[in-house]
């Protein structure tokens, strides 16, 4: 109802609740794998909540999406073929096809009822759906990688939800192994990595099975305030081939945002902002083994 303010507490961040004041229900139904919750917020416009989690709000979804997006997109010469794994509300697809070398997009998002939920409340993210290269797989990213021809894409973005729930699995080696298989070499991938105050020890297990199946791997930041603890974290590996400096892009923003103009302006990415995402504090150098 109006005006009741909703806690998302969880696992993911025993001892602390984050709440944004709901000025009205949208939509609440339960899928087949999760609850599905869209409301209007008094000051950060219509949010998207998954079983409890934040998952996107009007006001500063750009600075994930576009941030996700670019690091990995900018860091290579032309990409042309682009997977995303999750991702459903087309938010990433939107920053993807900015990029006018793109030919082609698959993505796979296990749950159809967050990408419908998205097309009716969140147009300004679905759009993504709407481009001619976009490919659709509504399933188990986990099975569509299992059979994907080996060194297919130049990028892969795994925009998941928390590894607790159905994006579990994104976070295991087997994963991984099967994402390394899919790259070409040279390829890039870039995997949602939580934050740096609330899970050290799952970024440290992520980047090490990332070292262990990957040529080089860094990790980098974006401020989200509606996420828990204000941040997050992107994991960018890249498959032995031409070696990928992530933190000196080659395919500069100026490139990129010449294209597209169906699509808004960038409000987050710019030059400085991909290079400032790979500046890290001393605790997590100290507590995350980077090569
Ligand atoms: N494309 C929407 C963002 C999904 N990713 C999230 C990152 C971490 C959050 N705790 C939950 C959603």
């Amino acid at each position: 109802s109006s005006g009741k303010v909703v806690y998302f507490n969880n696992p993911m961040w025993p001892g602390e609740a984050h709440s944004i004041k709901v000025e009205k229900i949208l939509y609440k139904e339960k899928s087949e794998f999760q609850e599905v919750l869209v409301f209007e917020s008094l000051t950060y416009g219509k949010v998207l909540v998954l079983d409890g989690i934040v998952q996107l709000t009007e006001k500063d979804e750009c600075a994930y999406q576009e941030m996700i997006t670019h690091l990995p997109l900018c860091s290579i010469q032309s990409p042309k073929t682009v997977l995303v794994v999750g991702g459903g509300d087309g938010g990433v697809l939107r920053e993807v096809c900015r990029h006018s070398s793109v030919t082609h997009v698959d993505i796979c998002e296990i749950d159809k009822m967050v990408i419908d939920v998205s097309k009716k409340y969140f147009p300004e993210l679905a759009v993504g759906f709407e481009d001619p290269r976009v490919h659709l797989h509504v399933g188990d990213a986990v099975e569509f990688l299992k059979c994907t021809s080996e060194g297919k894409y130049d990028a892969i973005i795994v925009d998941s939800s928390d590894p607790v729930g159905p994006a579990q699995e994104l976070v295991e080696k087997p994963f991984f192994v099967t994402l390394a298989k899919a790259l070409r070499p040279g390829g890039v991938l870039c995997n949602m990595a939580e934050s740096m105050w609330l899970h050290t020890h799952l970024i440290q297990d992520m980047i090490s099975i990332c070292q262990q199946t990957f040529a080089s791997v860094r990790y980098a930041w974006t401020s989200v305030p509606t996420y828990p603890s204000g941040l997050i974290g992107f994991i960018l590996c890249s498959k032995e081939g031409e070696p990928v400096d992530f933190v000196n892009p080659i395919n500069p923003i100026e490139k990129v945002e010449g294209t597209a103009k169906h699509i808004r302006e960038l409000r987050f990415y710019n030059s400085e902002m991909h290079k400032a995402a790979f500046a890290l504090p001393a605790f997590l150098k100290r507590e995350v083994k980077l090569l």
